[in-house]
């Protein structure tokens, strides 16, 4: 689903290239979850955005869905993120002129892929039921951010990336947006990919991984809780 090979990337600063990922190789399967880690300024969303197709890598290999992206154009890769792709950002991204119902399903129409039941059933789970007329600046934030997930689920996508998407809450609404991201990600059959700080955000995903000095490496901590339970 998402594969990247000896993928590397520096931004140009005033002061030099400052080189972020330094041979970043990752396998992503159908389905899959996988929680990315590391210290602020370790890189996580310049590979996330990577994932995305947003940037290109200097050098190295990023494919999703079997597509090479550094191949791609950018209106192709614009079709592969409509086609494959759901994106939680921090930010939300909600387009402000249209209401909650809209919002929701506004991807899955993009990507012609609306099920009006599915769209429901999302509403419902996020807690967004009677308020589908309203809009985003009529939410609250926590609200915006379900319906932000609700959003990039609508069409079922094959991954979903997510870039700390309880970030925003206090930690008692961000255990319940989790737990029903993830039952929603599975309902749905998304592989997801899952920038957060937390490891107890972590913990429920199949595998995690620590970006540290431009390096991927497995967080053996979490490897030894998870091997506990
Ligand atoms: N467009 C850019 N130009 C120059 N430097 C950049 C650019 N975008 C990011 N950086 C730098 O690259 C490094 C990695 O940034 P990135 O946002 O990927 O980190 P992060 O791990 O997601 O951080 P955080 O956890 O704080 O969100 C940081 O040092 C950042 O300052």
């Amino acid at each position: 689903m998402l594969e990247f090979n000896q993928v590397h990337k520096a931004y140009a600063t005033p002061q030099g290239p400052l080189v972020v990922l330094e041979g970043i190789d990752l396998r992503l399967g159908g389905g899959e979850s996988l929680a990315l880690m590391g210290e602020s300024g370790s890189g996580k969303s310049t590979l996330l955005h990577l994932a995305a197709g947003l940037d290109l890598p200097d050098a190295g290999e990023v494919n999703v869905a079997g597509h090479a992206i550094s191949a791609l154009n950018e209106p192709s890769r614009a079709r592969l993120r409509r086609d494959t792709l759901g994106l939680v950002f921090q930010q939300f991204h909600l387009v402000p002129s249209l209401n909650v119902f809209d919002n929701l399903r506004l991807q899955a129409r993009l990507a012609g892929r609306e099920r009006p039941e599915w769209s429901t059933h999302l509403a419902e789970r996020l807690g967004l039921a009677g308020l589908e007329r309203r809009y985003p600046e009529q939410l609250s934030g926590g609200q915006q951010q379900r319906l932000a997930i609700g959003r990039a689920l609508a069409p079922r996508p094959a991954l979903l990336l997510a870039d700390e998407p309880t970030g925003n809450l206090d930690e008692a609404s961000a255990g319940d947006v989790l737990e029903l991201l993830l039952e929603l990600v599975r309902e749905a059959g998304s592989a997801l990919l899952m920038v957060t700080h937390s490891p107890q955000v972590a913990t429920p995903l199949d595998r995690c991984l620590r970006l540290t000095h431009g390096r991927l490496e497995p967080l053996e901590e979490y490897d030894q809780e998870a091997s506990r339970r």
